[in-house]
């Protein structure tokens, strides 16, 4: 069976962020997790987590300047600096949260940028990324995103994510599989993520529908395909629900139903 987190950065935005965990816990689940945490202290979040007995999936590290439309720095030549205090920040909420994945986002590519130059930035912020957070049994995530949404974004395809995984060979450097993103890019989704199941890396996944980012259980993914799938193949990991509800999150959760188990669905 699954386990589902509530991605708080897109479900249950009818709340204040701080309240959207009562909310998440109320509807059933057992877990979530959201983009960044940084406006509030770990405590606080850690604070929310055990109130309404919850576990932290997964979050972002520091993104860069996102208001002016940076999407990560992994890749950006000239800002390892920053890019490593960064994710430093971000495990020391791990350990406050006590979560063990964090999604690293590579950032969008400068126009003038040399490829050749990105790659290595991005494999060399990776690498240490992953040696530093192994210390505290963290797992870095990356996750191709489609160009549609985000254009310009360096890590865009699932074989681009293999190759940077096998290549810099670190145990705990592991691919976010977000089924929207994928469909988008490229298609072919089931494949892909038996591919990766397959081959290890599967650090963590998310579900959204497509081509609206609605609801799973309309257009062009079936998402109990999926998720029959990830059992089995034995995915012990989460499943994000990251999806922007249609018409209110409860109101939006009986696709879940079948998947909660007996009791926990409230909605
Ligand atoms: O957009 C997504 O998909 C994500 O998973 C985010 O972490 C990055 O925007
Ligand atoms: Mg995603």
């Amino acid at each position: 069976m699954p386990r589902f987190a509530a991605n708080l950065s897109m479900l249950y935005t009818e709340h204040a962020f701080l309240d959207r965990f009562k909310a998440a816990a109320a509807d059933g689940f057992k877990a979530v997790e959201f983009l960044f945490p940084y406006e509030y202290p770990p405590a606080a979040l850690a604070d929310c987590l055990l109130r309404h007995g919850l576990s932290q999936a997964l979050f972002n590290a520091p993104p860069g300047d996102w208001a002016a439309g940076e999407r990560g720095l992994a890749c950006l030549p000239g800002r390892q600096a920053e890019f490593r205090a960064g994710l430093d920040r971000a495990l020391d909420y791990a350990a406050a949260l006590n979560c063990s994945r964090i999604h690293v986002m590579a950032g969008i590519q400068p126009e003038d940028a040399s490829p050749n130059a990105l790659q290595t930035n991005y494999l060399d912020n990776l690498a240490w990324a992953a040696e530093r957070a192994r210390a505290q049994a963290v797992d870095i995530c990356i996750e191709p995103i489609n160009r549609r949404d985000m254009p310009g974004y360096f890590l865009c395809g699932q074989a681009q994510a293999l190759k940077v995984i096998e290549t810099i060979a670190a145990p705990n450097l592991r691919l976010q599989f977000d089924a929207y993103h994928c469909q988008i890019s490229e298609g072919d989704v089931t494949n892909k993520l038996r591919q990766a199941i397959t081959r290890g890396v599967l650090g963590h996944v998310q579900l959204a529908g497509v081509p609206d980012r609605h609801e799973p259980d309309q257009g062009e993914l079936r998402v109990d395909g999926l998720l029959g799938l990830l059992d089995e193949l034995g995915y012990s990991g989460f499943v994000g629900c990251e999806y922007r509800p249609r018409a209110g999150t409860r109101e939006g959760l009986g696709w879940l139903k079948p998947w909660f188990g007996a009791g926990q669905f409230k909605g």
